[in-house]
């Protein structure tokens, strides 16, 4: 085993992969950044949610809009769904894990919030189900999802945003979303604060 040749060629995928990432989705992550804009300085807000490390990006991500990225600005309305484990257990429990996500965007989302929706495979039901609330309560969605997308490509309306990251690995797609998330935040405190000087 050649532990020197196996991590140089990660740094060489991820590299490349970044690459073909920016070239694939630099347009649509501009609408993201636009459509998050519009929505977090209208009174709406994001509900994330993911599984796995994706609820970790959900987190970050949503920590980032309420606390700050890295210039000081007002709070930005954002709410994770995959954090509260007496949700996630009681709905887990009496409704079946599918409806983790669901329920919540029920209880919680409004016509134009925002649903972020975090999944390498494109076809964790829990997500399905919290897109397809989503478009029942008028949000907008934001899916941010791996190889061809999978069941949540096929289920996406033409006004959402969908950020595929070309790569067949969960690590690498993964690394790719908190770029993009990264990224997000960045350009939402651009349009808020200016160009950083
Ligand atoms: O972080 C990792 C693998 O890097 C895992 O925890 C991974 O997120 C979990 O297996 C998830 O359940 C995968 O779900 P999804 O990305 O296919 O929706
Ligand atoms: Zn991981």
């Amino acid at each position: 085993m050649n532990l020197s040749s196996l991590l140089s060629n990660h740094f060489d995928d991820h590299i490349e992969t970044a690459s073909r990432t920016l070239d694939a989705l630099g347009t649509p992550l501009e609408v993201a950044i636009e459509v998050c804009f519009q929505a977090l300085t209208n009174g709406s807000k994001v509900l994330a949610c993911g599984n796995g490390g994706s609820a970790a990006d959900s987190q970050h991500f949503v920590a980032e809009l309420v606390g700050r990225f890295e210039r000081e600005r007002l709070p930005l309305a954002a709410v994770t769904l995959s954090a509260d484990t007496s949700i996630m257990t009681a709905v887990g429990n009496d409704y079946g894990f599918d409806q983790v996500f669901s329920r919540q965007v029920a209880a919680l989302g409004m016509p134009g919030d925002i649903l972020l929706a975090i999944s390498t495979s494109g076809n964790s039901g829990n997500v399905l189900q919290a897109i397809q609330t989503a478009h029942e309560r008028e949000m907008a969605v934001i899916a941010l999802t791996g190889r061809d997308g999978g069941k949540i490509g096929q289920m996406l309306y033409e006004t959402d945003v969908h950020l595929c990251v070309p790569h067949h690995r969960t690590m690498r797609i993964q690394e790719m979303h908190i770029l993009l998330l990264h990224l997000i935040c960045d350009g939402i405190d651009a349009l808020l604060l200016g160009e950083p000087q």
